[in-house]
């Protein structure tokens, strides 16, 4: 694991999508297409404002997020909510969103589907990641059901994820589509997430879910 610090946020945030977008074009290069995969949250939105504006051809893009609350775009809960406020504009708009949801399907029905759906797109090109303080990336979350079937080494692309207490299911990507991305980067903030992130390297994987994909990724954080 690298770990890059930096003397504040917005540093962070402008570095961040600069050399996302340089790794970007790199695939681009060598490729017809590149799958740029990428984290909802609260913490992300600042590098999506800005990588939206650098000039790549993002026709040759595929965009998906690690992971979908399902609950449809008018909810303030919803990741894809977020891509198209925050990335899927300026020059990215020309990128394709694979989506992540279905309306009026249930996860379980749907995540064959959405599975079949993102199989042209992989292996993932770029990986953007975030963390929760409970360790969990995308939405491999310790103790929810459905955990162990997406941290499975034969796990299809997408799985539902069920969380005890929370309103709505959720979508994710499986650890084996995740750990197969050509380039790994995990974005937090703060003290806390920095502590979690500390203790996830000594936590076994089903209560630490992030552990698995450190040993590839370069860690930013800053206070
Ligand atoms: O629920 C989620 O949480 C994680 C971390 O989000 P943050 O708000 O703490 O930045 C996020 O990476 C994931 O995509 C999202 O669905």
């Amino acid at each position: 694991m690298e770990f890059v610090k930096y003397p504040d946020r917005e540093l962070l945030m402008m570095d961040l999508a600069t050399r996302l977008a340089g790794e970007l074009r790199n695939a681009l290069r060598g490729n017809d297409r590149a799958t740029f995969c990428v984290p909802g949250g609260n913490t992300p939105g600042p590098v999506y404002d800005t990588i939206c504006g650098i000039d790549m051809d993002w026709s040759r893009i595929s965009v998906v997020l690690n992971d979908e609350r399902w609950v449809p775009e008018s909810s303030p809960r919803s990741n894809t909510r977020l891509l198209k406020a925050r990335l899927l504009r300026d020059y990215a708009a020309r990128a394709t969103l694979v989506p992540l949801y279905r309306e009026g399907m249930t996860p379980e029905e749907a995540a064959p589907e959405l599975s079949e759906d993102l199989a042209p797109h992989l292996p993932i090109s770029v990986l953007l990641l975030g963390m929760g303080e409970d360790m969990h990336t995308a939405s491999l979350i310790p103790g929810a059901e459905g955990l162990a079937e997406a941290m499975a080494d034969r796990a299809p692309a997408v799985l539902p994820i069920r969380v005890a207490g929370e309103e709505e299911a959720r979508v994710t990507l499986s650890l084996p589509v995740l750990c197969d991305a050509m380039s790994t980067h995990v974005i937090i903030t703060g003290a806390d997430k920095r502590e979690a992130l500390e203790r996830a390297q000594k936590t076994a994987p089903d209560a630490a879910p992030i552990r698995p994909l450190l040993s590839n990724a370069t860690v930013h954080w800053a206070e």
